[in-house]
This record gives C-alpha cells, structure tokens and sequence, in this order.
C-alpha cells in the first residue's frame, strides 16, 4: 500500500491507561486531576469531539510540510510542549528526558518555573541534543519582584528565547483529588530546583515557595522593563484581555484554561480561540492548549486561528512509561497524524487550514421552511 503507515502507533487513551498502572495512585491523581468538579478538564478534549473537519479535495500537491514560523523562528511543526509541574514525579530523568525528546524531534518545549530540574540543565540537556533547540520558561510573577527578577536571570542566564508568564492564577485552584489525597508536597529528594535560594529562610526548593498570586498590569510592565526576552501571556481566555495584552506589547499569547485546573467553570480553551482569534486579528501569534490528543485536535486549533497547539498531559503519560524514548515516540506520532490529517483535509501547509473548515457535529436542529430531508 502506497503511503500506508508505519511508524509509532498514537493511542493517547491507552498511553493515560499505562501511565496510571506505573504511578503512585496520588501522584497519578495530581497530573489527570483538574479544579472543582472537572468540567473545565472534561470539556477541553469533549470540545474537540464536536467538531468536525470539512476536508477540501482536488487540490493536488504531492509536496507537503509541517513547518511554522514563530517568533521569528521556524518550528518543525505547530506543536509544542506545554509547560508541566514536577517531570520526576513522572520518571527520574524528569525534565532531562522531556527535554531531550523536545529537542530530537524539533519540538520546541516550555520548561516550567515549578520544574525538578533546574532551567540551565534543562536547556543544556535540550541543546547537547540539538544546538538550535527552542525552549521557553514559564513564569507566575512572585509577590516580591527581587524573587521574579532572579528566575527570569536564571532563564537569561540558561538561554531560553522567551518567557511565559501564566496569568490565569490569582490563586491555586481548587484541585479536588489533591484535597483528597492529601498530596500537596513533593516526595523527599525531589525540589522545585528553580526555586533553590531565592527566598531569604525559605526551604531549599521547597514548592511552598511558589506563589500563585494576583498580579495586575503594572507589574506585567515592570516585566516588560526587565527583559528583552519575548513575552508570551498564557491563560489568556477573554477577548478584552487578550486586546489590552496586544496593547501592552506582549509578543504572542497561549490561550488556555490550564488543563482545566484552575476556574472549572472556564470554558474549553479551543472553545474560546475563536473569539481571542478575531480580538488579535493577527496582530500577535497565538498558540493554544487544553485537550489536544491528536492531529486532528492540532488541526481544528490551527483552523479556529491558532498557530501551534501544545501538550500538557500527554508528555507525562509518555514520559512515565518510556521515558525519552517513550516521549519522543509520542512527539513523533503526533506530529504524524497532523501531517496526514492535514493532506486528508486538502492542505499542504498548516495555514492552509481554514475556519470554514470547522463544523459542529450533529444534524441542524430545523432545516429551512419546506426543504427536504435528503
Ligand atoms: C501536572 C500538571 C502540571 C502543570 N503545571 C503547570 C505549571 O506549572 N505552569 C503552567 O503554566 N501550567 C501548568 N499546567 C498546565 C499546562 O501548561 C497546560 O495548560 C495543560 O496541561 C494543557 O492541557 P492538557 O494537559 O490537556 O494537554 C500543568 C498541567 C498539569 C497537567
Ligand atoms: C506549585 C506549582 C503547581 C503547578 C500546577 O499544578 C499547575 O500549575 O497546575
């Protein structure tokens, strides 16, 4: 069979499956887990499953590519990896394997403020396997600037090419399972590396140290004042916020309800793309995650405006049970079914995929006035 496939199987159920027999039941219980009830957690992979893509034919082209330009650098794919807590609560290379797989299959990664691993090892481990690698730090603004000011010099210092600030977490949201379980510390051995001597007094990496905290647009440009770096807003679901951002010179924006971790009663991240899409009108990138399991998923992001679409979950699944190896396979497989769901939709390139594209499914409540049925 001409173009039959061959390659890495992308079952994202059963990677979850696997995970979860690998895991200690708490710490599996920290990653699937959501805010509140999991609406918010629920609804970003149901969103997905009620849309549909019209697929164009006839269009010919045998040549076709992935490739996406952002930030002024060209990415294998329009796909990236989501920034994570706590990677060795997953497997003990942490942060070290995700970033090597990132990197072997060109995908950019954001390495998170609350990592197990240090930011400079991070970036060193991603570029031993490719100079080039892309890597973003993700950022909560602290309560004390002196504290927001040393990590974004250890990303500087580490040689990340952008800063994520998360802004979708005045507080912590209320995380049900945790509550539960009574998890809410690291296992001894393992820190928030990023975090190790920041704080006069405070533990050495201690997790406690992180302070989600209601930061406003005065300090957005105090950040702003301190970097060069690009500035990427993640969590970002409402129009207005997403033009006063625009406003404010922010270099591109992750729409995102994270993981449906904070506000359960958020809608979908793709459920609010559309509306950040028209706000922006192109003025910015925008990058988008919550949900995304497969190509098709990847497609209908880049449809409703989105020019990348990340991973949060699905790395940690992948990670647990193979780790590198087992992260890049996942990476690879992905990037595979957008490919083929990007020919089965008439396109030759991410862009060619277009909002028209996109269909709710299920019959229309009523049709027109005397029409027929068939
Ligand atoms: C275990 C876990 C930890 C997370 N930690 C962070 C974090 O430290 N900072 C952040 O901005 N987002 C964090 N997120 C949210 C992700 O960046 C991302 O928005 C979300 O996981 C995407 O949804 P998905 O898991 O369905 O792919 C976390 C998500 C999970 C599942
Ligand atoms: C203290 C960092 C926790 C990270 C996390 O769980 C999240 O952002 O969802």
């Amino acid at each position: 069979m001409t173009g039959a496939r061959t390659g890495p199987v992308h079952d994202p159920a059963g990677a979850e499956r696997r995970a979860r027999a690998q895991l200690r039941p708490e710490h599996y219980d920290f990653i699937a887990g959501g805010a509140g009830e999991e609406t918010a957690l629920r609804e970003n992979e149901d969103a997905f499953g009620r849309l549909a893509l019209l697929p164009r034919v006839l269009r010919g082209g045998a040549e076709r590519g992935t490739r996406v330009g952002v930030l002024g650098r060209e990415w294998a794919a329009p796909l990236f990896v989501s920034p994570t807590a706590f990677h060795r609560l997953a497997h003990p290379d942490g942060e070290l394997a995700t970033a090597r797989a990132a990197a072997a299959t060109g995908t950019p990664l954001i390495t998170g403020m609350a990592a197990t691993t240090a930011v400079a090892d991070v970036v060193a481990a991603a570029r031993a396997r490719d100079p080039e690698a892309v890597v973003w730090f993700q950022l909560y603004l602290q309560p004390e600037h002196e504290v927001t000011t040393a990590l974004v010099r250890r990303a500087e210092r580490a040689g990340c090419s952008a800063l994520v600030v998360t802004v979708d977490s005045p507080v912590f949201g209320t995380r049900t399972r945790d509550l539960r379980n009574g998890f809410h510390d690291l296992p001894p051995g393992l820190a928030a590396e990023n975090m190790r001597d920041l704080l006069p007094g405070a533990a050495p990496g201690g997790t406690r140290d992180i302070a989600m905290w209601p930061a406003g647009w005065d300090d957005l440009r105090r950040l702003r004042d301190l970097t060069d770096l690009p500035l990427v807003l993640k969590g970002v679901l409402h129009p207005a916020d997403a033009r006063t951002a625009v406003e404010q010179g922010v270099d591109a924006l992750l729409v995102s309800n994270h993981g449906g971790r904070q506000l359960d009663a958020a809608p979908a991240s793709v459920e609010a793309l559309p509306a950040v899409a028209e706000a922006v009108a192109g003025r910015v990138p925008l990058l988008m995650d919550g949900g995304v399991r497969r190509g098709s998923d990847v497609a209908l992001a880049l449809a409703l405006g989105a020019v990348a679409a990340g991973v949060g979950r699905p790395v940690l699944w992948a990670l647990a049970t193979g780790g590198e190896d087992g992260v890049a396979q996942m990476l690879t497989a992905l990037r595979e079914d957008f490919d083929r769901v990007l020919a089965l939709c008439g396109g030759h390139r991410p862009e060619d995929l277009t909002a028209d594209q996109v269909v709710p499914r299920g019959l229309p409540h009523r049709r027109p006035e005397g029409e027929r049925a068939w």
